[in-house]
């Protein structure tokens, strides 16, 4: 927390080492030191701002929590390069943009292969140039491909993606569209280039792992030359796809420092979690800090099988009223049909759920019952946590047609989902399935008890 405040600070921390904490009372300490300007705590999901400010009942003038996106429009915006808001491309209309200069491509070349790829392959590749900033051909071409192995192409071949690369832009700014949601970031570190005016001394990212390399490089671009940069993050959670890591942010720093206490999950979850990385799919990091000690205890988690999925949804429903009398639940579903049928369900029995998004305001700590995607409740804390629709129909099936990536980086991308999901629990952590169980699910039955619905 009081670390010097100059300089960039790198600390890689298991899930619950307290980073979100630390992030929080550091950005309070900066905020407080005597003329110390202003200090901008940022994350990558709206939901975990509502929980942060929540939680940090010691308000400060000087302190700023916030998106990355809210940061960036706001930021172009003071400099006059946002007039109004439907500049930005929305990802739907990324997606028909691309299409259109495919297709114009394709026209244009009819005999070249890369134009017989999937919209969805360029869609990522584009992707991959915007969060890396690589907006002129030389920088692509020699940039090393890393993330989604699918979406490898070879060096001779990148001259056609940048070329639709150059379309898309053409597309969007014919429409008055000057950036889209990956490439904000890239426009502001420019922005940033000619300004000589920093409105932030300290910044402090939390869940750092979920920035693209961009991003982070705009943070730290915008920090004033005598403040600080503090970076918060847990490779085992990144969740956000794009598998790029921090180390390409151009973060100076000659230690890393690491938080291996565990002081949320009981030993039971830390064991669980444990054995999820041990799957074959779990992609190993070096970057990856295990829990060392843990501090809280619990029961073992629970994985229950039943016969279909009326029953399974009829004893959460249940159970998850009965528990979240007492202590704060939440229940994790990947769907949004899921949530909401859920949340109707409950409904029925008489309790009104409460789905946390990013309008949810307030702290996750209530007795009540949340619902909640893998994605929002990530950074969150609950007494019980269920997961359900652990099949692998439901929660790993590979769709060759509709998945970008190779089967193995969509199984490593789904294993990450569970391990963020466990890990969001300080007691109880409850798992069910019906059908056939998800090959993610570890093998190791020792580390949780595994009962039939029926015999419950
Ligand atoms: N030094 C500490 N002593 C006791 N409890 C702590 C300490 N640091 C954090 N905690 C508690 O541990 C829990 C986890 O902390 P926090 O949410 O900050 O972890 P995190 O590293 O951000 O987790 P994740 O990455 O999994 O979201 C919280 O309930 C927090 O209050």
């Amino acid at each position: 927390m009081a670390l010097p405040a100059k300089g960039h600070i790198v600390v890689l921390g298991t899930a619950g080492s307290g980073k979100t904490t630390i992030a929080l009372l550091r950005a309070y300490h900066l905020a407080n030191i005597p003329d110390a300007g202003k200090v901008l705590l940022v994350t990558f999901n709206r939901a975990l701002v509502k929980y942060m400010e929540a939680i940090k009942n010691f308000q400060s003038k000087n302190l700023v929590v916030e998106n990355y996106h809210k940061y960036a429009r706001g930021y172009l915006k003071s400099r006059g390069k946002i007039l109004h808001g439907n500049i930005i491309v929305s990802s739907m209309e990324k997606e028909k943009y691309i299409e259109k200069a495919l297709q114009d491509l394709s026209l244009k070349y009819p005999l070249e292969s890369t134009y017989k790829r999937s919209k969805d392959f360029f869609l990522e590749e584009i992707s991959f140039i915007e969060k890396f900033g690589l907006v002129n051909f030389e920088e692509y071409k020699k940039a090393e491909r890393i993330g989604r192995a699918a979406s490898n192409i070879k060096r001779e071949n990148r001259k056609w993606v940048f070329y639709l690369f150059e379309r898309y832009i053409e597309l969007r700014e014919n429409d008055g569209k000057k950036y889209d949601w990956d490439d904000m970031a890239y426009y502001v570190f420019n922005e940033l280039k000619i300004d000589v005016n920093r409105r932030y001394s300290h910044i402090i990212v939390d869940e750092g792992q979920d920035f693209s390399p961009m991003m982070i490089k705009s943070l730290v671009e915008s920090v004033d030359k005598n403040g600080s940069f503090t970076f918060f993050g847990d490779v085992a959670q990144q969740i956000y796809g794009s598998r790029l890591s921090w180390r390409d942010s151009g973060i100076d720093v000659s230690k890393v420092w690491k938080f291996d206490i565990n002081y949320r999950n009981p030993e039971s979850i830390i064991k669980f979690a444990k054995a999820i990385t041990q799957n074959k799919y779990w992609k190993k990091d070096k970057d990856m800090i295990e829990a060392t000690t843990q501090i809280a205890k619990g029961p073992k988690p629970v994985l229950i099988e039943f016969l279909n999925e009326q029953e399974e949804i009829m004893w959460i429903v249940k159970q998850a009223i009965e528990v979240g009398k007492t202590a704060s639940t939440v229940i994790i579903c990947k769907k949004r049909y899921e949530i909401d049928m859920l949340l109707y369900k409950l409904k029925e029995k008489g309790c009104i759920g409460i789905e946390i998004d990013k309008n949810t305001p307030g702290f996750a700590d209530e007795k009540k019952v949340y619902l909640s995607t893998y994605y929002a409740a990530k950074g969150l804390e609950f007494d019980n946590v269920f997961i359900p629709f652990l099949s692998k129909k439901r929660f790993s099936s590979f769709d060759n047609i509709l998945q970008t990536e190779s089967e193995n980086e969509f199984y490593a991308d789904r294993i990450k989902l569970l391990y963020v999901a466990a890990t969001r629990s300080k007691y109880g952590l409850y798992m069910s399935y019906s059908g056939e169980l998800t090959q993610l699910f570890p093998k190791k039955s020792n580390t949780y008890d595994f009962y039939k619905g029926v015999d419950l």
